[in-house]
């Protein structure tokens, strides 16, 4: 559970998005206030239920990468799911609870990657051991223990010096088990995953022995050790408790379900969506195949354009649910140019990494970056507003050439200037129909 104040985790969110002061600031409050759930007596916690966040604004401002990073902050299980692919239940699609059960797959897998994280240098000894073994199998009983045992550090040395890096052995390793795809029919989800956990605990263990290289025979059994290491139970028991205490569930494009007027067809269904949704929202008990999970602590933040519908379009009950409203704003050129070079791993940042790698320097002037930054504006106004995402796709065609030329370059310094965003974007910015296409 972290500890952050709202003001560390508002400046921790500060390294990654720009601007969306309010929005920041919900998430903060909603994070601290699960640590202080946590410091409230036994009795009156479990009464405390999050506030929900219902985050407004356009595409591509940053609504799920907030939610997102907080999420990565605070070590919490995060799903991102479309409110869209849902349908009522007894329609054609996914139910609701699905969420839940995603999310628990998510919370066991990282909770399984932390604990073999932290028993990473156990099993990289077993692992190591098993590699001497097969080097120089364990001496028998009658040979001289103290000779095989010398033989024994002196490859172990060569081993971690990666000398014997290249060298193929034989070794047994477990083989995959194969995996069984179960479809169930409509609704039966639940009975589906069972099938899938029963089939996936039949059949013995497989060994298979294969040949490879020392270095590649390593890495398979460090992770085949670490496995071993884990406890699965304890872990499982663990993944679900955090996943109770500090998951967070993004619903995205909430708005594209919002309609209350009693009308029939996709109306219907999409009301029935917003009625799904609720016991979720309001505290339910999920069954998965890892156990039973309550939902009535988990954080839900949902988010929606609202261009048509209004928060008030949703059913009363929900609209009680999410109290918190924040308004995500557009986002401006400057805002683009700060995207561009400010973030932790803006970028350019990112382009100039992969470039260096090929011993290419990127340079970009300030003129450069306030064209780029102009550029994918003009092309959202344009065409499509689709927010930051422009900045990807301005870039990609920017760098176009360099990238394809990068080995012919290396050793060079490119910068990129305004005329250089210009010489390569200008045209294509300018054509509205090859931007549709091509920006
Ligand atoms: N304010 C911002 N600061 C930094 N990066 C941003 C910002 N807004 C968007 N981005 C970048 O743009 C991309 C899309 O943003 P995001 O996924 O948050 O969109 P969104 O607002 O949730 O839109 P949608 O509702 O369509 O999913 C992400 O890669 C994100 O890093």
């Amino acid at each position: 559970m972290s500890s952050m104040t709202p003001q560390e985790i508002v400046s921790e969110l500060d390294n990654h998005i720009v601007g969306q002061a309010g929005a920041k600031r919900a998430v903060a409050i909603a994070l601290r206030n699960r640590w202080r759930r946590q410091q409230v007596a036994d009795g009156l916690r479990q009464e405390i239920t999050p506030k929900n966040i219902l985050m407004i604004g356009p595409t591509g401002v940053g609504k799920t990468e907030i939610a997102r990073r907080l999420a990565r902050l605070a070590d919490a299980p995060f799903i991102k799911v479309e409110a869209t692919k849902f349908t009522e239940v007894g329609y054609v699609g996914k139910d609701v609870d699905s969420i839940i059960r995603d999310l628990a797959e998510i919370a066991v897998k990282q909770a399984r990657e932390s604990e073999v994280k932290k028993l990473r240098m156990r099993a990289e000894d077993a692992a190591e051991e098993r590699i001497l073994d097969v080097l120089l199998p364990p001496a028998r009983t009658g040979d001289v223990a103290t000779e095989g045992s010398n033989a024994r550090q002196i490859f172990r040395k060569k081993l971690r010096e990666g000398q014997l890096d290249d060298k193929e052995i034989e070794i047994e390793l477990l083989d995959a088990k194969p995996q069984l795809e179960i479809m169930g029919p409509q609704g039966m989800e639940e009975m589906a995953e069972q099938l899938r956990g029963m089939f996936s605990q039949m059949g013995q263990e497989r060994r298979k022995t294969r040949k490879l290289k020392i270095k590649d025979a390593l890495k398979q059994l460090v992770d085949e050790e670490a496995a071993k290491l884990v406890n699965e139970e304890e872990t499982k028991t663990r993944a679900l408790s955090n996943l109770e205490q500090n998951g967070i569930v993004f619903i995205d494009e909430i708005d594209k379900v919002a309609t209350r007027q009693e009308a029939s067809g996709s109306d219907v269904s999409r009301q029935g969506v917003q009625r799904d949704l609720l016991p979720l929202v309001e505290g339910t008990t999920v069954s998965t195949k890892y156990g039973m999970v309550k939902t009535d602590h988990i954080l839900f933040i949902a988010s929606g354009a609202f261009h048509l519908a209004k928060p008030s379009d949703l059913i009363p009950e929900l609209q009680g649910r999410f109290p918190i409203r924040v308004e995500l704003q557009s986002l401006s050129v400057e805002d683009f140019e700060a995207i561009l070079v400010q973030t932790h791993a803006s970028l350019v940042k990112q382009y100039q990494a992969l470039l260096e790698t090929e011993g290419v320097k990127l340079e970009f002037t300030p003129d450069g970056i306030t064209r780029l930054a102009h550029t994918a504006f003009t092309v959202n106004e344009r065409t499509e507003n689709i927010g930051a995402r422009r900045l990807s796709t301005v870039m990609e065609r920017l760098l176009d050439e360099i990238s394809f030329d990068a080995v012919k370059l290396a050793g060079q310094t490119v910068t990129i200037d305004a005329t250089y965003v210009d010489e390569r974007l200008q045209l294509l910015s300018q054509d509205e129909d090859l931007s549709r296409y091509i920006l």
